[in-house]
């Protein structure tokens, strides 16, 4: 890990009507970084990783890409500089093959390394299938290939274990901190599956109401008093 910031988020915020989704949210990752965002239902990680990659209106707050302002690009722009995504609800045609799809992403993100991502997900062999050809664990493979094309610097993954059994979990959080350390990947990860949580990540921060509750260490954030009362309960104290 370097000094390098590769994410400056400065205060972050989305207002429907009068209520503030997210509210003045402010965080920096170091480049080779993986965070934690976690908090309760509705604490606004969805919001906070729609206003980072430009998804939607409405929104205040200033978002850095190593050091390029990026707030003013679109979402396709800010894709293509280096800011990737993948989606809690997967993002997957069913019925178009698997290296289509990838090969798809790959132009939006205006760098083609399809078969290198088909190859590190361990998806060659199945490339040719349509996707709901597959099982729901490859099909999560494939969600994450679509986001990894181009070699993004910095990926949003919104839930990638959902869904999987623990042993699926915590393989893809191995896979998923090999893959950043080989490919210099900076990842933002959302994700309620805490094993999956405590075993990747370097740094948390803990939303509570759209507003940053707090931030630091694995270990210092599950044993602070007010994530346990607002989010973590009592079994990860
Ligand atoms: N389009 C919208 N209009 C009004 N309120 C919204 C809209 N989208 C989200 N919200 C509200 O904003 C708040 C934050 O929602 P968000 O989906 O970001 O939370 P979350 O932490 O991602 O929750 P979850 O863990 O359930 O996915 C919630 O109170 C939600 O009801």
């Amino acid at each position: 890990m370097s000094d390098t910031y590769m994410l400056e988020a400065t205060g972050l915020t989305r207002r429907y009507g009068g209520f503030a989704a997210l509210n003045n949210v402010s965080f920096k990752l170091r480049q080779g970084e993986i965070r934690g965002l976690i908090g309760s239902n509705g604490a606004g990680k969805s919001t906070c990783m729609d206003v980072l990659t430009g998804r939607g209106r409405n929104q205040q707050g200033t978002v850095c890409l190593n050091g390029q302002d990026i707030s003013r690009l679109s979402e396709r722009e800010r894709r293509a500089v280096g800011l990737s995504r993948s989606f809690q609800k997967t993002n997957i045609f069913p019925e178009l093959g698997i290296r289509q799809q990838v090969q798809l992403a790959a132009r939006k993100a205006e760098f083609d390394n399809t078969e290198e991502v088909l190859a590190e997900l361990s998806l060659t062999a199945i490339a040719d299938r349509t996707a709901s050809d597959v099982s729901y664990g490859d099909q999560r493979r494939v969600d994450l290939a679509l986001a990894l094309v181009g070699k993004p610097k910095l990926l949003l993954l919104d839930e990638p274990a959902a869904g999987l059994t623990i042993e699926e979990s915590l393989a893809m959080a191995r896979h998923l901190r090999n893959l950043a350390e080989r490919w210099k990947l900076t990842i933002l990860l959302v994700e309620h599956d805490m094993e999956v949580i405590f075993a990747i990540c370097d740094r948390l921060t803990v939303l509570h109401l759209g507003e940053v509750l707090t931030e630091g260490l694995p270990d210092e954030v599950r044993a602070n008093p007010e994530v346990i009362r607002a989010y973590l309960g009592s079994t990860f104290a």
